[in-house]
C-alpha cells in the first residue's frame, strides 16, 4: 500500500456508478484506506453485491442506494438520507457515465440525450446538492470527477460522451473558484484506457470497432493503467494533502493521449454493416443491463 491504511480514517465519500468497473475499484481503494463510502447506481442487486464484496475484506464501510442521477428529486433525497443516516459526506466521486460508439449523423435525440444528460447533468446535479449542504453547514468538501481524454482532443464516434466530459471539466473549473471561500475544492481526472466490462461493451462491441482508443500497444507505456493507480490520483485530491489543489484535471494514461491514439479515429474505416454489427453488440450488451435496472 502506498498510502497509510487509516489516511482516509474520518471521510465519508459518495462515489457515482461505484457498483461496476472503475467506480467500484475505486470505492474498494477508498474504503480500503478507513473511508465510509456511498456507492450508487441504478440496479439494486449489482451494488448489494459490490457492497458486500468489499465489506468482506474491509468490515462494514461500504453502503448503497438506488438511484438514476438523471434525476434531480432523487438525488437530492438519497444525498440527505445519507446526511441524516450517517453524516455530511466529506467527499465525492462524479464517476457514472453512459456512452456507446455510433455514427455522429446516426443518433438520434433519445441516444444524444442518454449520454449528454448521465454525464453532464447528472454531475451537476451531484454536485449541487453535496455543495449546497457543505456551504449551509460551513463544511469542508472535495469533488472529484472522472473525465477522459477527450476533453483535451475531442473523439470522433464518442461526441456527446466527448461533449459532456468537456462540460464537466468546465463545471470543475468554474465551481473551484465560485466556492474556493466556503472550503469547496472540484479537481478532475482524465483516464486513458483502464479496461472495465461494461465500457468496452459499449465501446469495443466487435473486433472490427477494436481502434486505438481501447488498444494497450498504442498506450506509449505499452499497457493499460491500473486500478490501483487510478485509486491513488483520485485518493490523494480527495485527502486532506491536496488542500491546495482545486480546479484541475490531471491526465493519467501513460502518455496516450499525447501519442495521438486515444480516440476512436480509427474507425473512420468502419462500413455501415460493421457499423450496424457494432450496434447490435452494444445494445444486447445495454438491454441485459437494463433488465437488471432497480430505478
Ligand atoms: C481512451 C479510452 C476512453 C474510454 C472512455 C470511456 C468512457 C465511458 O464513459 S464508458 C461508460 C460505459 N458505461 C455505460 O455506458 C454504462 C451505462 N450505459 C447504459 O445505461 C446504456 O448502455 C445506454 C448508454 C444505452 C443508456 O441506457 P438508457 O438511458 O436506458 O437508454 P436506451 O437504452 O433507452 O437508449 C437511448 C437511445 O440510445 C440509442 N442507443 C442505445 N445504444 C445504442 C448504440 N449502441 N448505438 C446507437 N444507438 C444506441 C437507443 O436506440 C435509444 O434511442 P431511440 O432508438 O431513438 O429511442
Ligand atoms: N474504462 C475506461 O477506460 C475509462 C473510463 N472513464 C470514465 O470512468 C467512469 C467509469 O467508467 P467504467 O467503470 O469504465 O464504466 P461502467 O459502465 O462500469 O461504469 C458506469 C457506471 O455508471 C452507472 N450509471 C450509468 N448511468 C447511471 C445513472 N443514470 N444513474 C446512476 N448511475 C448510472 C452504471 O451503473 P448502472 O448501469 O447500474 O446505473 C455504472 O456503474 C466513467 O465516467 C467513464 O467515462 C474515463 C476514461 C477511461
Amino acid at each position: 500500500m502506498l498510502y497509510d491504511r487509516n489516511c482516509l480514517e474520518g471521510k465519508r465519500i459518495l462515489i457515482t456508478g461505484g457498483g461496476t468497473g472503475i467506480g467500484k475499484g475505486l470505492a474498494r481503494h477508498m474504503a480500503a484506506h478507513g473511508a465510509q463510502v456511498h456507492i450508487w447506481g441504478r440496479r439494486a442487486q449489482v451494488l448489494e453485491e459490490a457492497a458486500a464484496e468489499i465489506n468482506r475484506e474491509v468490515g462494514e464501510r461500504v453502503f448503497w442506494q438506488a438511484v438514476d442521477i438523471r434525476n434531480y428529486e432523487a438525488v437530492d433525497a438519497a444525498v440527505g438520507e445519507i446526511w441524516d443516516n450517517y453524516g455530511p459526506l466529506t467527499g465525492l466521486v462524479n464517476n457514472a457515465a453512459a456512452n456507446f460508439i455510433a455514427p455522429t449523423k446516426d443518433l438520434s435525440p433519445r441516444g444524444y440525450e442518454a449520454i449528454a444528460s448521465t454525464v453532464m447533468d447528472g454531475a451537476f446535479f451531484t454536485t449541487q446538492c453535496a455543495g449546497r449542504r457543505w456551504i449551509e453547514q460551513g463544511l469542508k468538501g472535495s469533488v472529484v470527477s472522472t473525465l477522459v481524454t477527450w476533453i483535451w482532443t475531442g473523439s470522433p464516434y464518442v461526441v456527446p460522451s466527448a461533449m459532456a466530459k468537456a462540460a464537466v471539466n468546465a463545471m470543475t473549473m468554474s465551481l473551484a473558484v465560485e466556492w474556493a471561500r466556503y472550503g469547496i475544492r472540484l479537481n478532475a481526472v482524465a483516464p486513458g484506457p483502464f479496461p472495465t466490462d461494461y465500457a468496452w461493451q459499449m465501446l469495443n462491441p466487435t473486433a472490427d470497432s477494436s481502434v486505438g482508443a481501447t488498444q494497450a500497444d498504442q498506450v506509449p507505456m505499452g499497457r493499460f493503467g491500473e486500478m490501483s493507480e487510478l485509486g491513488n490520483l483520485v485518493l490523494l485530491l480527495l485527502s486532506d494533502g491536496a488542500d491546495y489543489i482545486t480546479g484541475e484535471t490531471i491526465t493519467i494514461d501513460g502518455g496516450h493521449h499525447l501519442a495521438a491514439p486515444s480516440t476512436f479515429a480509427g474507425l473512420n474505416s468502419m462500413s455501415d454493416e460493421q457499423w450496424a454489427q457494432a450496434k447490435a453488440a452494444a445494445k444486447a450488451a445495454s438491454e441485459k443491463s437494463k433488465a437488471q435496472r432497480s430505478v
